[in-house]
């Protein structure tokens, strides 16, 4: 069975500046793991500010090319992608969300809008029905309905609210995967979890894998399957989310662990009920 995601050896390495003052940084370095297509899962990678997430993150996205090695999604190499109608099958099937929904949307323009050009780009609708159709079975995957988001403007939601569209955005050409850059970290800590768990229905409910990038370990203990810890662009630990993070082995990963655990364990003693996707109307 061909993997859903496999990640071999990717490295990137940046070069900046002139000829006498050459800046090389290894952002990303033999980063290996794959994700099954038989069953979906929420696999984490966590690393401090500078590890290297967001550039394996645009490398899964096919937004960054590795400077060696390679990223194959269902059994074909992101690099060999190449024409329009590869790319927008590619983008179908593995969708992003971004760190800062504030940012995802311009200001100036209705959110629906967003949703709409998703289905006619992604699911080649082309009747109002339809188009309308995909917009709201996705936004109520995320707990929302197309009532409730046509016609506003992205300061009329809160950054919970908003982010959650910017996940039905994501899902509406019902892709097999979905890279999350630090989906949370700009929300206000009471909303986190809402969009956390939203996550995990994803992955139960609607069979989504979840590439979920965070430095965050509190929500990584709560929902990850499996997980990588990234030191300066290196893996330095991996394996069952559980196990890693109730046994860290390496030093870096038992410092980080160090520094938040306390916050963690009162955190997932107090998690509020899982939001339920709303029936299609
Ligand atoms: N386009 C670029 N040009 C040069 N250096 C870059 C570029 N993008 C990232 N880097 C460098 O690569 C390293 C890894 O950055 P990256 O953004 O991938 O880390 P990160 O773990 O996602 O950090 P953060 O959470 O702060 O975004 C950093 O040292 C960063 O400065």
């Amino acid at each position: 069975m061909t993997a859903l995601l496999e990640v071999r050896q990717a490295s990137k390495t940046y070069t900046s500046g002139g000829l006498f003052g050459r800046h090389v940084v290894r952002a990303v370095a033999g980063v290996d793991f794959s994700l099954t297509s038989e069953r979906p899962e929420v696999f984490t990678i966590i690393g401090e500010s500078g590890s290297g997430k967001s550039t394996l993150a645009r490398m899964i996205l096919n937004s960054v090319q590795p400077s060696s090695g390679s990223i194959l999604f269902r059994g074909r190499d992101l690099a060999t992608i190449r024409s329009r109608r590869d790319r927008l099958a590619f983008m179908g099937e593995v969708q992003p969300v971004f760190q800062n929904p504030f940012e995802a949307f311009n200001p100036l323009k209705r959110l629906d809008r967003y949703l709409y050009l998703a289905a006619r780009r992604f699911c080649g609708a082309r009747t109002r029905a339809d188009v309308e159709g995909l917009a709201d079975a996705a936004l109520r995957k995320v707990g929302l309905s197309l009532a409730e988001v046509r016609g506003r403007f992205p300061h009329e939601m809160s950054g919970g609210q908003l982010q959650r569209v910017a996940i039905a955005r994501a899902l509406v050409p019902e892709p097999a995967l979905v890279v999350a850059d630090e989906p949370v970290s700009m929300i206000d800590a009471s909303l986190r979890m809402t969009i956390v768990n939203m996550f995990r229905t994803l992955r139960d409910t609607f069979g989504v894998s979840i590439v979920y990038i965070t430095h965050d370990l509190a929500t990584a203990y709560y929902i990850s399957d499996r997980l990588i810890i990234m030191e300066k662009g290196e893996v330095v630990e991996s394996g069952p989310a559980r196990a890693v993070l109730d046994a860290p082995s390496h030093p870096y990963s038992i410092k980080l662990l160090q520094a938040v655990l306390p916050v963690g364990n009162a955190w997932r003693d107090e998690m509020p009920a899982e939001p339920r996707p709303q029936p299609a109307a």
